[in-house]
């Protein structure tokens, strides 16, 4: 059994039900690393074993996560417990399709998720793909930073998959440098880096998704999928540039349309196929699931789209 691991905050999400009433919002669960388990558990054959880390609280909603993983195959072996506090929760809102976030957050447990050195070693020696990103580093102390990016170093040393999408959420961090010098720092510990192009040309500047996609292997990574909402996405691996052409497709929602891009790439990618056939995978993904609201679609709602479990 081969094992996928997730790292980051997990958080109730409302998401607008305008069928239902103008103020009438629907309650799931959600948080990027969390969408890319989703999706990647979705795509995956099952020999392999995807399991999240992070930690929740004692609120009552904190077990209802649980069992939603539970009951969609995601492991919960690495997930603890912070009595005193309790889980995040985040809004979308929606302006012709485009999302923006509104987040309570500041206190949640799972700002306390890389506290365990022990336990945090046991995940990253059981993986063979560890998984994380730029909204799991902005909600740690540095200490915490400091433990995942040197672990996921060190990871890619010993031959693991190691995994980062930078997903830039200035409004998570002290300030845009810091942003920038711990995205870049995270960089150098993973193999693979799956930026989105629109954020990184605001942040980082970069004036084409190629610049976007050099920068990141100058970084130290080894292979980097430069994500383009509908336009030309751009995948860089070692010298081989190749760009894939997108239809631009008006969204329902784009919540979740990068970390589901990413299940499915990822997915694709550590059973054997290229990274332009992963690339196509991970979008036909991301094409379904910008068609409904929220981050998560059902599992079963992916056939055709996933590779059947
Ligand atoms: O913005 C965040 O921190 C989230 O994790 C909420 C969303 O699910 C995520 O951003 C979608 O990519």
């Amino acid at each position: 059994m081969s094992l996928f691991l997730s790292i980051g905050e997990a958080m109730v999400e409302l998401s607008s039900a305008p069928d239902a009433g103008e103020d009438i919002w629907r309650l799931g669960f959600a948080g990027d690393t969390l969408n890319t388990a989703w999706y990647a558990r979705a795509c995956l054959p099952d020999d392999w074993d995807v399991q999240y880390m992070t930690r929740l609280g004692q609120d009552p909603f904190s077990p209802r996560l649980l069992d939603f993983l539970a009951t969609n195959s995601i492991g919960h072996r690495f997930i603890t417990t912070e009595a005193s506090r309790s889980v995040g929760l985040y809004a979308i809102q929606l302006e012709n399709g485009e999302r923006s976030f509104a987040y309570w957050r500041g206190q949640s447990a799972a700002r306390l998720l890389a506290e365990d050195p022990a336990l945090l070693d046991e995940a990253f020696a059981a993986s063979n793909a560890i998984y994380l990103s730029g909204i799991t580093l902005a909600i740690l102390p540095e200490k915490g930073r400091d433990a995942l990016i040197s672990r996921l170093s060190a990871a890619r040393t010993a031959g693991k998959t190691t995994i980062f999408d930078p997903n830039l959420r200035p409004k998570l961090w002290e300030s845009a440098d810091s942003m920038r010098d711990w995205l870049t720092r995270a960089a150098a510990g993973a193999a693979l880096v799956l930026p989105s192009f629109d954020d990184e040309a605001e942040w980082f500047g970069d004036t084409s998704p190629e610049a976007c996609a050099r920068r990141w292997q100058q970084a130290g990574a080894a292979e980097v999928v430069v994500k383009n909402g509908g336009g030309s996405m751009v995948i860089l691996q070692d010298d081989r540039l190749d760009t894939r052409h997108a239809e631009k497709v008006s969204p329902v929602d784009s919540t979740g349309a990068g970390d589901s891009f990413n299940g499915g790439y990822l997915a694709a990618r550590l059973t054997g196929s290229t990274p332009l056939e992963a690339a196509e995978a991970g979008h036909a993904i991301a094409l379904k699931v910008i068609g409904h609201r929220g981050a998560l679609i059902a599992m079963s709602d992916l056939k055709g789209a996933a590779r059947s479990r």
